[in-house]
């Protein structure tokens, strides 16, 4: 039997907040899922820990980001087609961002969301391959989708270490995992190091100054004027976080599990998971606001890559925007959204085949908080003709109810999931 794996990006809710989007959301299809379902929750990466994307990822396709891993710096690198010269080079996952100059409050860390591609990409062109005047330091700095980039600070001569915290204020490092902090200082941070090395004191320095320099030339870039004068936000400054200085080495997937798996992910930071764990993939361009197209093609290539792999992991970033905006209305939209265009035809294309269907999220972005948290996420699993629970809706309450109970940690779940698929 072969499975297709499907995550919605921050989908989960906290109930405690009042009613979540999956339990307003009209999904007949995603519902109708989870009442042929066996169900439950987890805990991504663990309770107490509001994980980012990276980690989540890598943990509920079973790898403990708390054993190897190196952050989701080099992990957005790859997935943006950077290699990474280790031991003279860190990457951090950057945002555009909108700040005062004069006090470098943070007025937006998304520069109002509203910032294109093609703009970033410019924005990006204009600092790419700066010198930073101390330490032979250079700054290497590509743009990936909407106000999203990676950074790669560097020195030609120096040695640097990856051990130094983050100026975006917003996430905090613990380790290589970073945790979504629930309230922060809108400040530009000071890069710090972390430990007593000259490796770590050398970085932290090109960082600062990175971000020094950034701010001179970005003030007064075109883009930013033009933006300005159309009442938009500028992207004046670039905040950085989640260093890392090399890939993880972690053993393949398909070795890991026996299995051939292949992977749809819309974001750089999934497809940089993916490349890592050699899983096959079809690629697909990154979201639109047309999710009719978007959606029709993503299913064309989960059905593809069904044809010559046994899993396919499907990563669907809708939900998780709308939570991070505390949008409520276009949450719910975006469940729907995926519910009409992707798992409505999914349903029909593999009535009746061998194929178990295993929905669940990387971590909740409640539309109550703005921000990951920890809450666990619902789990369903719908097998043919398995038993089932009889629930009758996917929201985190029903799924609570489910006889596959509470996952503590992600990395339990396909293991677990394996084996029911095996002798069902
Ligand atoms: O959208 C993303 O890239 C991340 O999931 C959230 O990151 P942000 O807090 O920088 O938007």
């Amino acid at each position: 039997m072969k499975l297709i794996y499907l995550v919605l990006d921050g989908v989960a809710d906290k109930p405690e907040d009042g009613p979540t989007s999956l339990e307003l959301a009209n999904k007949p299809f995603l519902d109708k899922v989870a009442s042929l379902s066996r169900c439950g929750l987890m805990y991504t990466v663990g309770k107490g820990i509001a994980p980012e994307s990276d980690a989540a990822v890598m943990s509920i396709l079973g790898y403990d980001p708390h054993k190897e891993y190196t952050g989701r710096g080099p992990v957005e690198a790859v997935g943006a087609g950077l290699e990474l010269r280790e031991g003279y080079e860190v990457a951090f996952r950057a945002n555009f961002a909108t700040i005062d100059p004069k006090t470098r409050k943070i007025l937006d860390r998304r520069c109002g969301r509203n910032l294109s591609s093609e703009e970033a990409h410019e924005l990006a062109k204009a600092v790419d391959g700066l010198e930073l005047g101390v330490y032979d330091g250079y700054a290497r700095v590509v743009a990936t989708v909407g106000h999203r980039a990676v950074v790669i600070i560097g020195s030609k001569t120096h040695r640097v270490s990856d051990n130094v915290s983050n100026t975006d204020p917003a996430y905090e490092k613990h380790g290589y995992v970073s945790i979504a902090k629930s309230s922060f200082e809108p400040y530009v941070a000071e890069a710090k190091p972390l430990d007593g090395t000259e490796e770590a004191r050398i970085m932290a320095t090109l960082v600062n100054k990175f971000t020094e320099k950034i701010i001179q030339i970005l003030k007064d870039h075109p883009i930013n004027q033009e933006r300005i004068k159309n009442g938009k936000m500028p992207a004046n400054v670039i905040l950085l976080r989640d260093s890392g200085g090399r890939l993880p080495r972690l053993e393949e997937i398909n070795k890991k599990f026996g299995l051939r798996f292949g992977a749809v992910a819309e974001m750089p930071v999934e497809i940089g998971i993916a490349r890592i764990l050699k899983m096959d993939m079809e690629s697909v361009p990154p979201p639109t606001e047309d999710k009719a197209v978007d959606y029709k093609i993503r299913l064309e290539a989960t059905m593809k890559l069904l044809e010559r792999n046994d899993v396919v992991y499907v990563h669907l970033k809708g939900p998780d925007e709308p939570g991070h905006d505390g949008d409520v209305k276009r949450k719910v939209e975006s469940i729907e959204l995926i519910d009409r265009y992707y798992v409505g035809p999914l349903l029909e294309q593999i009535s009746g085949k061998e194929i178990a269907l295993l929905v669940t999220a990387d971590h909740a972005t409640p539309y109550t908080r703005k921000s990951h948290t920890d809450d666990p996420v619902p789990v369903v699993l719908m097998l043919p003709r398995n038993k089932q629970d009889g629930l009758k809706r996917l929201t985190e309450k029903e799924c609570s109810r489910g006889s596959l109970g509470v996952f503590q940690h992600g990395y339990e779940l396909l293991p677990r999931i394996l084996e029911m698929i095996k002798s069902p």
